[in-house]
């Protein structure tokens, strides 16, 4: 489970709402200057298409305080605001300078659509405009020299590399912060941080498809004998060793993280408490039988869990973990190197 996607989406939200705020009033603003010059020069389709972008924008600009669907109204806005920006280039008696306007698309494109889709977009409506443009001053020679031409191509061109080349720029230092604010650094697990962003949309998922979540805690036994008889660097190598069995026993789509010290939470989507315990098993085994062996000195190690589900132990994060701890105590006052099931659905009916 190793996408940053949704993470990074939420993270853009704000700001990306921030610029579409920021378009929504520059249309308004813009739309009420150029409608009364258009009105007033008798330009009369292209004023009533920039009132109605006006009133369009103060729509947009309500229904987006509160919504969960920013990325539809982005899309719902900016293709309507381009194709106008299109008709008012295409339309004969509005000035050559409108098509300045062009310049606008791959700034904003990228700014709120990302770099993927704000380059598809950008390159659309610029192809557009440059076909309105040569098709509109065909027989204005001034106009058709390769020069005024080039310098035309090469700003629009220039304006499209750059807010393209900061838009990935941007994208990847976020994607690579994100990922350091929810990476164990010792282990290279997940973190608390990203355990608990993947449950809740994990949970989601669940509910809607009624799909089953299991959560194992998982504590190594005696760990502080390991790192006073081979020292702490030792300890540090130990945790990366169990790490590097857990991602061996577990799915792709299972997430296995560092709650602190030596405990480990691992989320297990679409499994029931029972299979559960059979991946619990399986980790506790393979730690079990796989000693470390570091400068001659074999360090063996063994595990103690608990297992929880979602539903039955409860239904945030919190509950699971809760739960699964209070297991896990058990298996370590009761001997250790096991794993302490979750109560069975049938059981815990028979509790209430
Ligand atoms: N090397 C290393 N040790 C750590 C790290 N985090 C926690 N520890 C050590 O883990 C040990 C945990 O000790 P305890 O809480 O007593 O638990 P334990 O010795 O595993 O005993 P039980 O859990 O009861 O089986 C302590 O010695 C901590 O210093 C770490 O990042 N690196």
């Amino acid at each position: 489970m190793d996408s940053y996607k949704d993470s990074l989406k939420e993270l853009a939200r704000p700001y990306r709402k921030a610029v579409l705020k920021a378009l929504l009033l520059v249309t308004l603003v813009g739309a009420t200057l150029f409608s009364s010059m258009n009105f007033l020069k008798g330009s009369y389709p292209l004023a009533l298409v920039e009132i109605a972008m006006g009133i369009y924008a103060i729509v947009v600009y309500r229904a987006i305080r509160h919504t969960r669907h920013l990325e539809r109204w982005i899309i719902a806005y900016l293709i309507p605001f381009f194709t106008a920006m299109m008709f008012a280039m295409a339309t004969p008696r509005s000035t050559s300078a409108v098509h300045a306007w062009v310049l606008l698309i791959p700034i904003v494109s990228h700014l709120l659509l990302g770099r993927r889709l704000g380059l598809a977009v950008s390159a659309i409506y610029m192809g557009i405009a440059a076909v309105i443009f040569l098709f509109r001053h065909q027989d204005q020679p001034e106009m058709m020299q390769a020069l005024p031409i080039t310098n035309i191509a090469m700003i629009s061109l220039c304006i499209l590399v750059f807010s393209h080349v900061y838009e990935v720029t941007r994208e990847t230092s976020e994607r690579k912060l994100m990922k350091t604010a929810q990476t164990d650094p010792l282990t290279g697990l997940a973190n608390r941080a990203r355990l608990s962003d993947i449950f809740e949309r994990e949970k989601h998922r669940a509910q809607r498809y009624s799909l089953p979540i299991s959560i194992l805690v998982l504590d190594l036994d005696h760990f502080k004998n390991v790192n006073d008889d081979h020292g702490h660097e030792s300890g540090d190598r130990a945790l990366q060793h169990v790490a590097r069995i857990f991602r061996e026993c577990l799915r792709a789509t299972d997430l296995p993280a560092r709650l602190g010290g030596e405990e480990f939470g691992i989320l297990l989507s679409n499994t029931n408490s029972q299979q559960a315990m059979e991946v619990a098993e399986k980790i506790r085994i393979a730690v079990a039988s796989t000693p470390l062996t570091i400068s001659n000195n074999v360090i063996r190690l063994t595990l103690s869990g608990g297992v929880a589900e979602l539903g039955s132990d409860g239904h945030t994060l919190r509950d699971l973990v809760r739960e699964a701890d209070i297991r896990l105590y058990t298996a370590k006052n009761t001997g250790r190197n096991q794993i302490i099931p979750a109560l069975s659905p049938s059981a815990t009916a028979a509790q209430t």
